[in-house]
């Protein structure tokens, strides 16, 4: 994810010149990282979970509800959780029928290998989650999270291990929640012509037909098979925020409005829905296969 109008550039910490360092702060439940510039992340260990992105001048990207559970009792509501190995309510048979809804990747928490450099890395292993949870889907794996700041962007790339001796398929999403100013003068553009799943409609198939979507209503769709790999929030017509996927197909759109809002316990304020977009990066509408050793990078 990227300010416009700037490209994402690599962002190797080792690379950086020498001068002013930034700072680290790490916590029993977050790791803070502040670049000298100002700009600034944090991520919560429970679930690896960014839930802030500010920008030099203090501007936060992501929206977090007011009610968002931060204590590890349940996925943070906002932010950027992470959804793995299953997207949405699990498939009624199959390796992932046991899961809760978008699998426990959000709600397990996570170590950071992070020391004194804006990229940090968290890890989610088989061996560490709890047995309630492996019975339900017990396959070996390593799932490395890394989440790099930098003056023109923040980058986020999950990598998926199978360390076991068989293989499994997976879905994967980072679950984004921006913060906008102002639903109503917000525009999604890099989706024309796609096709999309809405998931509002009975998940039936549809081809975007305009090269923006404005979002007057709740939006839930999955879009398959993008051409460009940059999808892009603007703001009364002015570019805002870009989304960039690397070796991802899928990008979901959500937006609850107002009903579905208001249903959630944990979404607060109950009109934040105008504050608010996931723009979600993933492999989603199908699934990911890894063989035993393989490993996949999403980004
Ligand atoms: O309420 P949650 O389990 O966090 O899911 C929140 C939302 O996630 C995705 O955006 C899905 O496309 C939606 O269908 C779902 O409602």
């Amino acid at each position: 994810m990227v300010d416009r109008p700037k490209k994402p550039t690599s962002l190797n910490p080792s690379s950086r010149s020498s001068g002013p360092q930034p700072t680290v702060d790490i916590t029993d439940d977050r790791v803070t990282a502040t670049l000298p510039t100002g700009e600034s992340v944090s991520i919560l260990l429970y679930g690896a979970t960014v839930i802030s992105w500010k920008t030099a001048s203090g501007q936060e990207n992501l929206w977090v509800s007011e009610k968002a559970a931060l204590d590890g009792s349940k996925p943070v509501r906002g932010g950027i959780p992470i959804v793995f190995p299953v997207f949405g309510p699990p498939p009624k048979e199959g390796p992932t029928s046991k899961l809760p809804q978008h699998g426990f990747a959000r709600s397990t928490r996570g170590k950071s290998g992070g020391d004194e450099s804006v990229k940090l890395d968290f890890g989610l292993y088989s061996a560490g989650l709890d047995e309630s949870v492996k019975s339900k889907w017990p396959y070996e794996f390593g799932l490395v999270y890394s989440v790099t700041l930098g003056r023109e962007g923040l980058m986020t790339v999950l990598n998926v291990r199978n360390e076991g001796e068989q293989a499994w398929e997976f879905q994967m999403l980072l679950h984004t929640y921006l913060r906008v100013d102002d639903i109503t003068k917000t525009t999604i553009s890099g989706l024309g012509s796609a096709t999309y799943i809405d998931k509002v409609l009975n998940a039936t198939t549809h081809t975007q037909s305009t090269p923006t979507l404005s979002i007057t209503s709740e939006v839930d769709r999955v879009y398959t098979g993008l051409k460009q790999d940059t999808t892009s929030v603007l703001a009364d017509g002015k570019p805002r925020l870009d989304v960039v996927r690397d070796n991802l197909e899928d990008t979901v759109v959500w937006n609850p409005w107002r009903e579905k809002a208001n249903a959630m316990g944990d979404f607060a304020p109950k009109d934040g829905y105008k504050q608010m977009v996931c723009v979600e990066v993933g492999s989603v509408a199908g699934w990911q296969r890894l063989e035993p050793g393989e490993t996949f990078e999403g980004e």
